[in-house]
């Protein structure tokens, strides 16, 4: 068994970049130790749902998800995305193995319930199949994720790309000790959106409301610090939120 896990997550913005996710895709083989990649691609996903004139809605991060889109985002991340990544990292002579939800009974979710707002076909996870996680690991294999898991009962659902990689992460924990790094576009949670200078070097379950209440917070980046917290809460040893482009430094955002 494995010393330690390293659990990336990657957003949309850098998988919409040809050349940064390359560049990431190459630093992420790199890595040393077991490692997980869970991906989003939600950029993607709206660019094709709008030319297919779908209503394209999100409520605090999370898109609304009626049969369509369901079907849209089901093509883009368990399909062309998650396969380009796969290839991608074969090309850097990583040994990585795609799969949603459904793949082996690895993830199932919960379909949530349609108050306060009904997302449709949005679930939370509830069980990663840990132990098949690790012997994929022990196998040599490198598990990418896209957000698509399902019920259990034939009917796929639209996660939140960061929650899976928290929910992940928990999972691996239970293997070995798991550090999560959430990369995306900035270099951090900033004080000043414009300000790439302006990182904030940690956030804590105290810090973490004001942040939200004045806006400082807002968007994509509220599911990802408020899953960060549940896993430095329940057991992920680190949870760091940087730049896709320093996925090996030690830069970006704490929480704690
Ligand atoms: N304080 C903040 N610091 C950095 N980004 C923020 C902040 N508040 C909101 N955001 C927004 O959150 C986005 C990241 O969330 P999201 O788009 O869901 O990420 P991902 O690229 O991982 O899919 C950033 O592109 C930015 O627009
Ligand atoms: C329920 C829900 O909102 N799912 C997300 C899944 C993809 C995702 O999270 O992608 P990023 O990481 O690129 O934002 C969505 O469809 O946008």
């Amino acid at each position: 068994m494995t010393e330690r896990i390293t659990v990336v997550k990657i957003g949309g913005n850098v998988i919409d970049d040809a050349a940064a996710l390359k560049r990431f895709l190459g630093e992420f083989a790199a890595l040393p130790g077991a490692k997980i990649l869970v991906h989003g691609g939600g950029k993607l996903a709206t660019r094709l749902a709008e030319r297919l004139e779908l209503e394209v809605r999100m409520v605090e991060g999370r898109r609304i998800t009626d049969k369509g889109m369901l079907d849209v985002v089901t093509m883009v991340y368990a399909g062309l995305v998650n396969k380009q990544i796969v290839a991608g990292l074969q090309a850097a002579g990583c040994n990585a193995i795609g799969l949603s939800g459904a793949d082996g009974n690895i993830v199932t979710a919960r379909r949530r319930a349609p108050e306060p707002v009904d997302f449709g076909f949005v679930g939370d996870i509830e069980r990663v199949d840990h132990k098949l996680l690790g012997r994929l690991l022990d196998a040599g294999l490198v598990p990418v994720f896209p957000a698509i898991m399902h019920d259990g009962r034939g009917t796929l659902l639209n996660c939140n790309a960061d929650s899976v990689a928290s929910a992940v992460a928990l999972g691996a924990a239970r293997l070995a000790p798991t550090d999560l790094i959430y990369c995306f576009e900035k270099r951090g949670v900033l004080r000043d959106a414009e300000d790439e200078g302006s990182v904030i070097r940690e956030i804590t379950a105290a810090t973490y409301p004001p942040l939200k209440a004045d806006g400082t917070v807002s968007k994509g980046m509220i599911p990802k610090i408020e899953n960060a917290l549940r896993a430095v809460e329940k057991g992920v040893r680190s949870v760091t939120i940087r730049s896709a482009e320093r996925l090996a430094d030690d830069s970006g955002t704490t929480i704690r």
